[in-house]
């Protein structure tokens, strides 16, 4: 093996840049050449693909977004895209491959190492949705935007008495609500993972006012219903001067954590060991701390399990 390719797919998560250096450094500590990948699958097809440098790494561990620029490519769940993207790798004489992004971008991988290219993958995504692995690179940078804005939501909640339901990113997954509002001590926690219902939100709101608490926050993962919805559907059960409030994009911009910069790292250069030992078809992880890595096609029959008793948690220390 001589040459190695990296790319970024799906939704751009902080973080990235730390992974994509810790390959391609990694890599060129072990005698082998990087090659950049523009725009993940889209750019593979379109052979948008370039050497890269030491001194291309220098200063971006600590950026935001992903200098190999991001897309979302359906097209490459076709097989003629897959085979144009073989192409591409033979003609710039990439040997092997390491994604980077997030379940969708698996997909992906798992294609290219059918067709021959040893393909690791790295979880890049803010939605900490993938299973075999407990966080995903992005997602407690996510989650630490996510607080801030919280925090300041809570001044104008206390200060006027309202209700604030601020919806989170997140995907099908309540992750980044869950850590978002435990750490912004929010009064009710919605997630596409647990039951729940309007009127017992009310009540409890009600309840909660009666015992002299005078405003309220209410994380919403988007994965339920977007804010508007929620405050429309919340203000037939009573007045509680609601508002609503979508935090969006921002949450999946800015400079990355330390935890997601170390993360981003070890996986870094733990995926070329592992490219360096034959290996393909695995999505690496971190478990209890360690790094671990697992079949892609396990990791496709299985659901990521969201921390539940953060949820119970919440319950047992709010609204009362
Ligand atoms: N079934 C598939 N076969 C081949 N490629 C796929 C498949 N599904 C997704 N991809 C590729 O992976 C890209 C990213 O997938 P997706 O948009 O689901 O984001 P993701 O990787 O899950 O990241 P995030 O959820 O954080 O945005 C797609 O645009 C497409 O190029
Ligand atoms: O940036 P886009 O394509 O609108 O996608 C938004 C989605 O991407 C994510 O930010 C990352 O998967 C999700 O949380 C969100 O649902
Ligand atoms: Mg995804």
């Amino acid at each position: 093996m001589k040459r190695i390719g990296i790319l970024t797919s799906g939704g751009d998560a902080p973080g990235m840049n730390a992974a994509v250096r810790a390959v391609a450094r990694k890599a060129m500590a072990e005698g082998l050449e990087a090659y950049g990948i523009n725009y993940g699958f889209a750019g593979l097809v379109a052979g948008d693909i370039h050497k890269i440098e030491s001194v291309d790494l220098d200063g971006v561990v600590g950026e935001g977004g992903t200098l190999l620029y991001s897309a979302r490519y359906p097209e490459f769940a076709h097989v003629e895209g897959q085979l144009k993207g073989i192409e591409q790798l033979k003609k710039f004489g990439i040997d092997a491959l390491v994604v980077i992004g997030g379940d969708g971008s698996y997909h992906g991988a798992l294609r290219l190492t059918e067709h021959g290219y040893n393909t690791i993958g790295l979880p890049g995504t803010i939605d900490n949705d993938i299973p075999f692995t407990d966080f995903t690179i992005g997602f407690d940078t996510a989650v630490n935007t996510d607080v801030e804005a919280l925090d300041r939501i809570q001044d104008t909640a206390h200060s006027h008495d309202r209700t604030f339901v601020v919806e989170v990113m997140g995907r099908g997954a309540g992750d980044v609500a869950l850590w978002a509002g435990v750490s912004a001590g929010a009064d009710e926690i919605i997630v596409p993972e647990r039951d729940w219902d309007m009127e017992s939100v009310a009540n409890k709101i009600k309840h909660n006012r009666a015992n002299g608490h005078r405003s309220n926050i209410i994380v919403l993962a988007e994965g339920v219903m977007g804010a508007d919805e929620f405050v429309e559907k919340l203000s037939q059960y009573g007045d509680f001067d609601a508002r609503a409030n979508t935090i969006g994009h921002m949450q999946r911009g800015g400079r990355p954590t330390a935890k997601d910069r170390v993360m981003a790292s070890k996986m870094g250069a733990y995926a070329i060991e592992l490219l360096l030992s034959g290996k393909g078809g695995l999505a690496v992880g971190i478990q209890h701390n360690e790094l671990v890595n697992h079949s892609m096609l396990d990791l496709f029959d299985s659901k990521h399990e969201t921390e539940a008793s953060l949820a119970k948690l919440n319950d047992e220390i709010s609204f009362n």
